[in-house]
């Protein structure tokens, strides 16, 4: 495999040649979207390479999968259209290839400065589940809210829990979230108090980006999941604690997570992420064998939140946490989907939940971090329990190689006053 590209990457960027994630951008403001790989500091136009005829591997060489505003194409397209197309990135952007890298005329058309771009969605999204697979999180969550005693219910070591979310309102890195106004818990016998959010918080999580997908009434066996995976974005669930807190019972999130779901731009594959798979945690008790899997694996990637408040030049880093601790693997959560027959398509995303590690330093969201507001975490000589408006919230991922990085960028966004 090349292992330099001619274009520079710098030590520190993300996007090495190992990486190549896909995204969507326009490179002016008026020109159609289109699909696009990062290197370095540049987008590589996927719809340049393909007019000029430089996809041209069995499976892609006639394909129009990179002349479309998204990528659901692609991803309908399966594995073994991805590995070609990363093999012809990987072999057209290295430094020992002259096809690109001597030829000015598709250099300046097919390499655009990131700092230039728009990035928009990268898939039109049909539909969105998100899990709740990190067991730190869901103790500390179900010890905040029910006690000690038995914090975590005792269907969550049988199955990966989730709810169904909502797509519409899924945004991409740096648009601005509008604080949601809605019910909260009543006290005694007053009626419930109605208002702006006083518990918005963030929810550091990740993402999978569904490949081809099944049909409807066929479950997708455990040990074939992965192929239905393109691969990883970072994701913000941001959620209302006091809406979703009064309306969740019994039947879970609704208004509460449904004003906005931040997703990074940039999809991370998963055979630019095999070189940091792991195993996942042993899982007690057994799980039920269509969910028991050959190979249970998670990825080393390491995240980080930080919050800048309204008019402070500096951001400060409030948790550090890794997606290697989830104990539901995302083939587990994706079968599981499955298993009763409902029919997962291309472009759906399914979250991960709040990745909490096991150190207090670790935790996903504030009503962890600030035990749901009793204990303020100071930040730049201010403090926080929940978020304020004009707080800007920005999560980094990345996996560190030897000597480059597959990261994911950034995922972030601001808070403006509620609008009621
Ligand atoms: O355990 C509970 O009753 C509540 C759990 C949560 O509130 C966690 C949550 O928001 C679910 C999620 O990760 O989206
Ligand atoms: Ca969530
Ligand atoms: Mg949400």
């Amino acid at each position: 495999m090349a292992s330099q590209s001619f274009i520079e990457v710098k030590p520190d960027s993300h996007f090495s040649i190992h990486n190549l994630p896909y995204g969507v951008f326009k490179p002016q403001p008026d020109s159609s979207a289109r699909p696009g790989v990062a290197i370095g500091d540049y987008v590589l136009d996927l719809s340049e390479i393909a007019k000029a005829g430089l996809f041209n591997g069995p499976i892609l060489k006639d394909s129009d999968c990179f002349l479309q505003p998204n990528l659901n194409k692609l991803l309908a397209l399966g594995r073994p259209a991805w590995k070609e197309a990363r093999a012809t990135l990987q072999k057209l952007l290295s430094s020992t290839e002259a096809t690109l890298r001597d030829n000015a005329n598709l250099r300046q058309k097919a390499l655009v400065p990131l700092g230039k771009v728009e990035m928009i969605l990268p898939i039109a999204i049909g539909d969105y589940t998100d899990f709740f697979s990190s067991m730190h999180h869901a103790k500390n969550c179900g010890t905040i809210f029910r006690g000690p005693q038995n914090p975590i219910t005792p269907n969550w070591f049988h199955l990966p829990i989730a709810y169904h979310g909502r797509a519409s309102s899924i945004v991409i890195s740096g648009t601005d979230i509008i604080r949601p106004s809605g019910q909260g818990h009543p006290s005694g016998n007053s009626p419930p108090p109605f208002g702006p959010s006083q518990k918005l918080d963030f929810e550091l999580e990740m993402a999978a980006v569904v490949g081809p997908g099944n049909e409807l009434g066929k479950p997708i066996d455990v040990n074939q999941a992965a192929d239905h995976i393109f691969g990883l974005v970072l994701m913000n669930d941001w959620s209302a604690r006091d809406i979703q807190a009064w309306e969740y019972v019994p039947l879970g999130p609704f208004l509460g997570k449904s004003f906005g779901t931040t997703i990074s731009p940039w999809i991370v594959t998963l055979d630019a992420l095999e070189p940091f798979a792991c195993d996942a945690p042993k899982q007690d008790p057994h799980p039920l064998p269509y969910l028991a899997e050959k190979i249970s694996k998670n990825y080393d990637i390491s995240l980080e939140v930080q919050i800048k408040p309204a008019g402070q030049q500096d951001s400060c880093v409030i948790t550090k946490s890794n997606f290697k601790h989830l104990y539901w693997t995302l083939t587990q959560q994706l079968a599981h989907h499955t298993i009763n027959g409902c029919n997962l398509r291309p472009g759906d995303i399914l979250g991960t939940g709040t990745i909490s590690g096991p150190e207090p330093e670790s935790l996903g969201c504030l009503l962890e971090l600030t035990w749901n507001g009793q204990k303020p975490l100071s930040l730049n000589g201010t403090t926080r329990k929940f978020l304020e408006d004009g707080d800007e919230v920005t999560f980094t991922g990345f996996c560190k190689g030897n000597g480059y990085n597959v990261g994911f960028g950034t995922c972030s966004g601001k808070i403006l006053p509620s609008v009621l």
